[in-house]
């Protein structure tokens, strides 16, 4: 992968997620479109994305039977997403059936422990032990099943690729030392991502919501 960034174009607009995807596209590696974008936008919405000759990262974390979430795979497949995520709290059968009616050129990665979540919401949800062991159980669930590798934070990417050398390890939840946080609990910058193992850095609100998208890109760029 030439450059890991994928941006998160995380609109409702088209209108205004092809206008930033087109301002920042010669500073990313690929385009993430997630539920707020698919709600607003269907399929439709992510053929037009397309057009902007980026991969594309169809982030749905699909999380439901197994039955319900093949199906709903299936009537993906048309678009050929460069990378599709589901839930790996789904389970092992839901995981397998969903890489099952992937497409075979469609990466399924599981989100193991969401970047907006800390021990404390672990505890919360009935799960004692600490981050780094749920991501790590979690990443050895998704390699059973079949999958092509994990979403999770830049603070368990090391110890989930050392178990897992040649899976798929997207990070969100990265930010450079002067960022807000916002809503993320587990945050690293996007060189300790990438040094730690990082395959792809996902970034959205830090470029699309700076001054100058195509300058923050760059900045960001400039760190790796
Ligand atoms: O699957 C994801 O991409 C994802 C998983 C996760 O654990 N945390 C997380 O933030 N994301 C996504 O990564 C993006 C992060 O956006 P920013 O916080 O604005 O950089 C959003 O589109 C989230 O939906």
């Amino acid at each position: 992968m030439t450059r890991p960034v994928f941006v998160a174009l995380d609109t409702p607009d088209l209108a205004k997620a092809r206008a930033l995807a087109e301002r920042v596209r010669h500073h990313v590696g690929g385009l993430k479109l997630g539920l707020e974008f698919f709600c607003a936008n269907g399929r439709a919405g992510v053929q037009e994305m397309a057009q902007v000759g980026l991969p594309i990262f169809l982030d749905l974390k699909l999380h439901d039977i197994p039955n319900t979430v093949a199906k709903a795979v299936q009537a993906l497949a048309p678009l050929n997403p460069a990378i599709l995520t589901i839930h790996a709290a789904g389970g092992r059968a839901m995981m397998e059936d969903a890489k099952a009616a992937a497409p075979s050129g469609t990466k399924v990665v599981a989100v193991t422990m969401l970047t907006s979540l800390d021990e404390q919401d672990l505890r919360a949800g009935g799960i004692a032990g600490s981050a780094h062991d749920q991501v790590v159980r979690l990443a050895a669930l998704a390699r059973e099943a079949g999958l092509d590798g994990i979403v999770c934070s830049g603070a368990e990417v090391a110890a989930a690729k050392s178990a897992w050398p040649d899976g798929l390890f997207v990070v969100p939840g990265v930010r450079l030392p002067s960022g807000a946080t916002g809503d993320q609990k587990r945050v690293v910058t996007p060189r300790k991502a990438l040094d730690d193992g990082a395959s792809i850095l996902v970034v959205g609100r830090p470029i699309t919501g700076a001054a100058d998208p195509d300058q923050a890109a760059r900045d960001i760029g400039a760190t790796l």
